[in-house]
């Protein structure tokens, strides 16, 4: 991407959105165009057309979704459907029509068969039945997929799609029911150190397992893969490792200093059981991450304290 380059970064007020922007704005790019879902509603396919007609941008980083932990997926499952098909399928569509040189679409680790082998390899999207919680949004995601593709193979567009593992870091979403499982656990540790509680509460039974990458990695990642990956099909991006919800939460309890017990509430989804990234596609272009978990959490940490 020319330095010169008008970039727009739809989400960027979002946690990936935001670690996309500070990139961007570090490796010295002039033009990053931003807007808020109250500038431009993406769901609104007119207002997008309108958009890209007048801004013609020559990159997009397509970071603007609804998004949620477990419970928000099984709840809202309409609005996950619909609103993330809504949003992919005018930006992409729009970048089309107006030329655009390059877009990544972020897709999520959920579009892969709940009990498809582990690591998870790319070639194992569609072979097995999703898992039922998050189904209507992987659904959209693998939607989202189909189409970058589709587009490359009928009008020849260099549209390119990445599966990041779970994510967190600055900026993330720490609503007590709709947020992913790392920060919500950093909110209810949080609130039982200093509210002098004996005892934070895990939803499920703490035995899936799960991988984290911190934000500004992804960021990183999603920025060295504008640069340097051109192909279709999808792309892995994580760490390679993973541990038990029970962990995380022993691991959130030591950064954080609180001494109180787990109680497990199993009325909770345990979800996919495990969900670990093969990476060796991404490593061998030669990206690897660099932030690990205990250094990652407090970093969260911090910026939640500065936030609530
Ligand atoms: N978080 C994770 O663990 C994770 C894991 C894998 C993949 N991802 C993917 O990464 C991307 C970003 O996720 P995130 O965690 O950064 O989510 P987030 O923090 O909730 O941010 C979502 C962003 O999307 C924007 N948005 C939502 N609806 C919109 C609409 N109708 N019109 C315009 N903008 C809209 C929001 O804009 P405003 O702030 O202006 O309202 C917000 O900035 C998504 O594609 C998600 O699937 C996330
Ligand atoms: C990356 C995201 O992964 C998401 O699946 P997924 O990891 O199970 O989503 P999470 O909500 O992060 O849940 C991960 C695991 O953590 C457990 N968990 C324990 N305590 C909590 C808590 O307080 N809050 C939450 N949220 N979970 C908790 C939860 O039961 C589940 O087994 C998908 O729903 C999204 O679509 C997206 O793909």
């Amino acid at each position: 991407m020319e330095k010169n380059a008008k970039v727009y970064v739809a989400g960027h007020r979002g946690m990936v959105g935001s670690a996309i922007y500070r990139k961007l704005q570090k490796e010295g790019f002039e033009h990053i165009l931003v807007k808020t879902s109250s500038e431009l509603d993406l769901r609104n396919q007119e207002a997008v057309a309108q958009f890209f007609e007048e801004e013609k941008p020559d990159y997009v980083f397509l970071a603007a979704a609804k998004v949620g932990g477990i419970v928000a997926n099984n709840t809202y499952r309409a609005d996950f459907l619909y609103e993330n098909l809504a949003i992919q399928n005018n930006v992409i569509h729009s970048a089309y029509v107006n030329g655009v040189k390059k877009l990544m679409f972020l897709g999520s680790s959920c579009i892969y068969p709940k009990m498809a082998p582990q690591p998870l390899k790319e070639d194992y999207l569609l072979t097995g039945t999703l898992e039922h919680t998050n189904e209507p949004y992987a659904i959209a995601k693998i939607a989202g997929i189909k189409m970058c593709d589709a587009y490359r193979d009928q009008y020849g567009c260099n549209f390119i799609s990445v599966m990041p593992t779970n994510l967190y870091g600055y900026n993330d979403n720490y609503h007590p029911q709709n947020s992913h499982v790392l920060p919500a656990l950093i909110r209810k540790v949080h609130e039982a150190k200093v509210n002098n509680e004996k005892q934070v509460t895990v939803w499920g039974s703490g035995s899936p397992l799960r991988e984290f990458l911190f934000a500004d990695d992804l960021a990183d990642a999603c920025y060295f893969l504008m640069e340097n990956y051109n192909e279709p099909n999808l792309i892995n991006i994580g760490t390679g490792h993973d541990l038990t919800i029970k962990d995380l939460a022993l691991l959130i309890k030591d950064v954080l200093g609180f001494d109180g017990e787990l109680v497990f509430d199993a009325s909770k989804p345990d979800g996919t059981p495990r969900k670990l990234m093969d990476v060796s596609k991404l490593h061998a272009l030669g990206w690897k991450h660099q932030i690990e978990l205990p250094e990652g959490i407090a970093l969260a940490y911090q910026d939640f304290e500065s936030r609530y």
